[in-house]
């Protein structure tokens, strides 16, 4: 119960891991990314000691902005009841994102959004602690009216209005128990990305996709966008380790220009994908429409760098979309998710969210489940990522069996990294980053 609790103050730390070494996690836009956190932690007068625990991800050089944006974001919240955040959601988010003054660098894009998703985040992660019960089940557990009073609807009631986003949870909640039960039981399912990352070889890439293969994956990404005929070659390999049968997907993190995105895919629709991940810059909705019309059948998927509710709601409105790829802290948090996977809801487009990161397998399972208990409602052509990294820093990692993630089930959101991977990353001055420069 959070009466009492009083956030006393907040730490903010830079956190990176040095996994540009291994080349984990690269792809045709992003060669050497060491994944990296801007890291929160809201301290409490709880009795218990608990902490709100959140983190936005970055891919190294400029986290440091992100930490600065958390910090000028701070005041907002130190000092503050959580009662007077969670009495009324929506308050707690138009809060945090429109201060007259610091409103003027996005507004809720850029550095200042990925520092909103951290807090934002971090104060969930509390709420659902002080309630002891993971973020999925706490939203699950809410009225159809109160996650409703979660979501800021500026800006987007033309394509969704509180009204229908009560009828879209209203017709969901007499059979939320039943979907609970099943996915306690089954797991969510996930698709792997760490086969495919760009840097690897064609020896590690076959290895790594057999492997997929035999712990239950059916559904595998790998990365196009560098050079067309390596990657009609890769996924020739890839093909050719997982049959005809397994769905493949691609991404081209954002490489091509539109026509170049038709054109390529006229040619790589060859090895039969399911969708074509960030074919082109995030912001062009047009050109994701052309796109989309263009390679049809083949889906166009994106959303881990698009930027707010507002350009989500620009996709689905151009049917620009195919695949809804939420990200837990490029947008504002879960209050902005909720929207999203509303309004994605209502267009009828599945969500399968990005997770190619640090933290953020942990983080978007608690998205998709609520998505399926409690807003569309199906798990029909939803798929989480997994990509292979970095869980073992966390206290509560992500468990994935026959191919599915399972329902986490301590309290909070899952993102409480463990002090010591904290202390030993700490960038520059932690011992993994120092050990580094010394060999520089
Ligand atoms: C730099 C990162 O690893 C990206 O390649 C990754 O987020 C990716 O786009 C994904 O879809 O997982
Ligand atoms: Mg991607």
């Amino acid at each position: 119960m959070n009466e009492n609790v009083i956030i006393t103050g907040i730490e903010v730390k830079d956190v990176r891991f040095p996994t540009s070494k291994s080349l984990d996690g690269s792809d045709a836009m992003n060669p050497d990314p060491d994944y990296s956190a801007a890291y929160v932690i809201l301290k409490s007068n709880h009795t218990q000691g608990l902490e709100g625990h959140g983190l936005t991800f970055t891919i190294g050089r400029g986290n440091e902005l992100c930490v600065a944006a958390i910090q000028s974001l701070a005041p907002l919240v130190v000092g503050k009841s959580l009662k007077s955040f969670t009495d009324k959601m929506s308050g707690f988010y138009k809060m945090i994102t429109g201060d007259s003054q610091l409103r003027w660098l996005g507004p809720e894009k850029g550095v200042i959004h990925l520092a909103t998703g951290a807090l934002v985040n971090a104060v969930w992660d509390l709420y659902a602690k002080t309630e002891g019960k993971p973020l999925w089940k706490l939203l699950a557990d809410m009225s159809p009216e109160e996650l409703v009073d979660c979501i800021d609807f500026t800006y987007i009631t033309d394509a969704i209005t509180p009204s229908e986003a009560l009828e879209i949870l209203k017709k969901q909640e007499s059979t939320k128990q039943k979907r609970t039960d099943d996915l306690l039981k089954k797991g969510y399912p996930a698709y792997t990305t760490s086969a495919g990352w760009l840097g690897y070889s064609d020896e590690k890439m076959r290895k790594l996709c057999r492997e997929a293969k035999a712990k239950g994956f059916d559904h595998i990404k790998i990365k196009v966008g560098s050079d067309l005929n390596d990657d009609m070659r890769r996924a020739g390999i890839i093909r050719e380790e997982i049959g005809p049968d397994l769905r493949l997907m691609m991404d081209a993190n954002q490489k091509w220009d539109v026509d170049e995105a038709i054109a390529n895919m006229a040619e790589l629709a060859k090895y039969n994908p399911y969708w074509i991940e960030e074919p082109t810059s995030p912001d062009d909705v047009l050109g994701h429409a052309k796109i989309a019309e263009a390679v049809a059948p083949i889906k166009v998927a994106t959303g881990e760098h698009c930027q707010n509710r507002v350009v989500f709601k620009q996709l689905m409105q151009a049917n620009a979309i195919g695949i809804c790829q939420i990200d837990s802290c490029r947008v504002g948090g879960v209050n902005e998710i909720l929207a999203i996977l509303l309004m994605a809801a209502k267009f009828n487009v599945p969500v399968c969210p990005h997770a190619g990161g640090v933290g953020l397998c942990e983080y978007v399972q608690h998205l998709s489940m609520i998505d399926y208990i409690a807003i569309s409602g199906s798990m029909e052509n939803r798929i989480i990522e997994y990509v292979d990294h970095l869980h073992e820093h966390f206290h509560d990692p992500v468990i994935i069996k026959n191919g599915a993630y399972q329902a986490p089930q301590l309290p909070g959101f899952s993102i409480t990294m463990k002090d010591e991977s904290i202390r030993d990353h700490l960038f520059p001055n932690g011992p993994v980053w120092q050990e580094i420069n010394k060999a520089v």
